[in-house]
């Protein structure tokens, strides 16, 4: 029988990945494109059918045309993310495509982002900087002050694996009152002492708000103007999930007018973020380049348990991540 073929979309792949697949006797092809590039689906397109598997690792959304062009042989498909929101699920199943993720061994790297990103826009980071580069370093006692923690609520938006880790780093930092709100109870929960509350109610008394939930119907534009509106003057906002559960438009308008008091993104939308958006123009928000995974460690697990996804699928078998 002829070795399995797996297409690994996306321009590069970590080798510890790679060898998961030498080991099991399947070849391996890295589509050469990365996904910013103009014409990446176009091309994608024209390259896709024959495998049997595909490592999708784009943001471009794998649709039923996508799964046509690949053809009938396709037996498994796994993302190298947590997130999954850029895939036809209901297409999937419909045509009992397995699909893997690699869920865990991202949440102490994204986690770490999450407080990263929230001592930044609390502190004023972008602005400090900004002031140095400009040679307008101007010390004095009322000169680029921030927001404590200490003392502070902190909400999170998820209290899922990546949520919990927030939490459980934040914990060092003398914060007053965990809250959470998300669509179930959560056992951990208790032992973390974080307290589950309605949406409304996390927004009105969290200092800080960390979205930390998937993108889905429900929590597309989450935060919009009438939410923003909810969250205090001093509040900062921490996004590490999806650009899209936050109209971009009021987050722009809530910080310019300081309602709110600043964020901190790790994600937007769209990605990239081109260099002219005007949420760039304002020292109180803070973006970096989804950053999330990018450990080299972390990226090297999830490759591994991409791969693993894939092989295991190709023995029949539960992937080790499935997703329904
Ligand atoms: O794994 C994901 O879905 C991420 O976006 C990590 O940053």
């Amino acid at each position: 029988m002829s070795p399995k073929r797996v297409l690994i979309v996306n321009g590069s792949y970590p080798v510890a990945g790679l060898d998961i697949f030498k080991k099991n006797n399947v070849e391996t092809e890295v589509f050469p494109h990365m996904d910013y590039e103009q014409d990446f689906m176009e091309i994608l397109k024209q390259n896709l059918n024959g495998y049997d598997g595909l490592i999708w690792n784009t943001k471009h959304r794998l649709t039923a045309e996508i799964l046509d062009l690949a053809g009938p042989q396709l037996k498994a498909i796994s993302a190298m993310a947590s997130g999954i929101d850029n895939f036809d699920l209901d297409e999937l199943k419909k045509r009992g495509i397995p699909l893997g993720n690699t869920p865990n061994v991202l949440n102490n790297a994204v986690a770490d982002i999450a407080v990263g990103l929230l001592i930044s826009a609390a502190r004023k980071f972008k602005e400090g900087v900004s002031m140095i580069e400009r040679n307008e370093w101007k010390f004095g006692v009322q000169w680029i002050l921030g927001q404590d923690i200490a003392g502070s609520t902190v909400g999170i938006i998820g209290l899922g694996g990546i949520g919990q880790a927030v939490v459980r780093r934040l914990k060092g930092f003398d914060v007053s009152r965990f809250l959470y709100c998300g669509r179930s109870d959560k056992p951990e929960a208790k032992l973390l002492g974080v307290e589950r509350v309605p949406l409304q109610e996390l927004l009105e008394e969290s200092d800080f708000v960390v979205l930390v939930c998937p993108l889905t119907n429900e929590t597309r534009h989450l935060i919009n103007a009438d939410t923003l509106k909810m969250m205090k003057k001093n509040a900062v906002l921490v996004n590490i999930a999806r650009g899209e559960i936050i109209d971009h438009v009021a987050l722009y308008e809530a910080l310019k007018n300081e309602q709110i008091f600043a964020a901190g993104l790790d994600v937007v939308s769209p990605e990239p973020i081109p260099a002219d958006h005007p949420l760039l123009t304002l020292p109180n928000c803070y973006i970096i380049p989804h950053l999330g995974s990018a450990t080299i460690e972390t990226r090297n697990k999830m490759a591994v348990n991409a791969a693993k996804n894939i092989i295991l699928a190709f023995e029949g078998k539960s992937m080790l991540y499935p997703t329904y």
